[in-house]
């Protein structure tokens, strides 16, 4: 069965919507977030775009600051400082990569944590690990919305997560802990990743490589998570043979219209989660 998470993400962008606009009606204001975006990148653009007609989809009001390239580490540092001191902002989005001259580690951290709609900053993302209530980053836990939304519970089974960034692999494994399966975490570095997979109830593929989990490498019946977004001669692979693992899974993700949709609308519900926290009157 194909985990449709365009639909389920068109579904809760939805409901946001109505909640928001029921909200405005009895005198909120409209939730606010600013997508700050560093160069030229095409997909980051792509991306970008697809995050603002999302918000206005639901009632949230973008700004987006583009800034060049060759943009100075202080004039970054001043544009973040002067949106968190901004009480009509409640969201502050830095969209990665950066170039390479800025420090992305830095940077992020200097976003006030409870503008930091990503959930990337050192505080929200030690909430996580902590079990304490934060905005968490948006692909995992638009991964989690979608399992949880197909009512595929994760306890007890073996998990293998593909990947440890800091933005997916390894909040992935954690949430996915806190939901008593247990976890593998694979990287570039693991010997045989396929001895792992081959075991594995669950599979996250989160490295960026596109095609590498083959069908040889997963049992029957794996669910299997598509996070991997590879532009090869301008067509869109995941980090999945799709077509041939597709043929053994009980569950997958498609790319496009799997992870990438939920994770626009986990950063939107993120978003309303933060503007409401300020509570904010018209
Ligand atoms: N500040 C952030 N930067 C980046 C993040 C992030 O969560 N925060 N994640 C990725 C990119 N990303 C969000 O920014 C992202 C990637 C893909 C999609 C998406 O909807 N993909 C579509 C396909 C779109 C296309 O490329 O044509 C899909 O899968 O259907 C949304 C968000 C790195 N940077």
């Amino acid at each position: 069965m194909i985990l449709d998470g365009l639909k389920i993400a068109n579904n809760r962008n939805e409901l946001l919507k109505e909640k928001i606009e029921k909200e405005i009606n009895e005198g909120l204001k409209k939730p606010k977030s600013v997508i700050i975006l560093v160069g030229n990148d095409p997909a980051s653009k792509i991306y970008v775009n697809s995050k603002i007609k999302a918000s206005a989809k639901v009632l949230i009001d973008t700004e987006l600051i583009e800034l060049s390239r060759e943009t100075s580490e202080q004039e970054l540092e001043s544009l973040i400082e002067k949106l968190n001191n901004d009480k009509s902002v409640d969201g502050i989005l830095l969209q990665l990569p950066l170039p390479k001259h800025l420090d992305e580690k830095k940077f992020i951290n200097l976003i006030e944590n409870k503008k930091d709609i990503d959930g990337f900053t050192i505080v929200n993302q030690g909430k996580l690990f902590q079990n304490i209530d934060a905005t968490y980053a948006a692909t995992p836990q638009g991964i989690i919305n979608l399992l949880d939304e197909y009512k595929i519970d994760v306890k007890g089974l073996n998990a293998v997560v593909v990947g440890r960034s800091q933005i997916v692999g390894l909040p992935i494994a954690k949430m996915l802990i806190d939901r008593n399966a247990t976890v593998t975490i694979c990287h570039s570095k693991t010997k045989d990743i396929s001895f792992y997979t081959k075991n594995a109830d669950l599979i996250v593929m989160a490295v960026g490589v596109a095609g590498m989990l083959k069908a040889e490498m997963v049992k029957d019946n794996v669910v299997v998570i598509d996070v991997g977004i590879n532009r090869v001669d301008g067509k869109l692979y995941g980090d999945v043979d799709f077509e041939n693992v597709s043929k053994k899974a009980s569950f997958i993700t498609p790319v496009p219209k799997g992870v990438g949709p939920m994770t626009i609308n986990a950063l939107l519900e993120n978003t309303y989660k933060v503007s409401r926290l300020n509570n904010n009157k018209k």
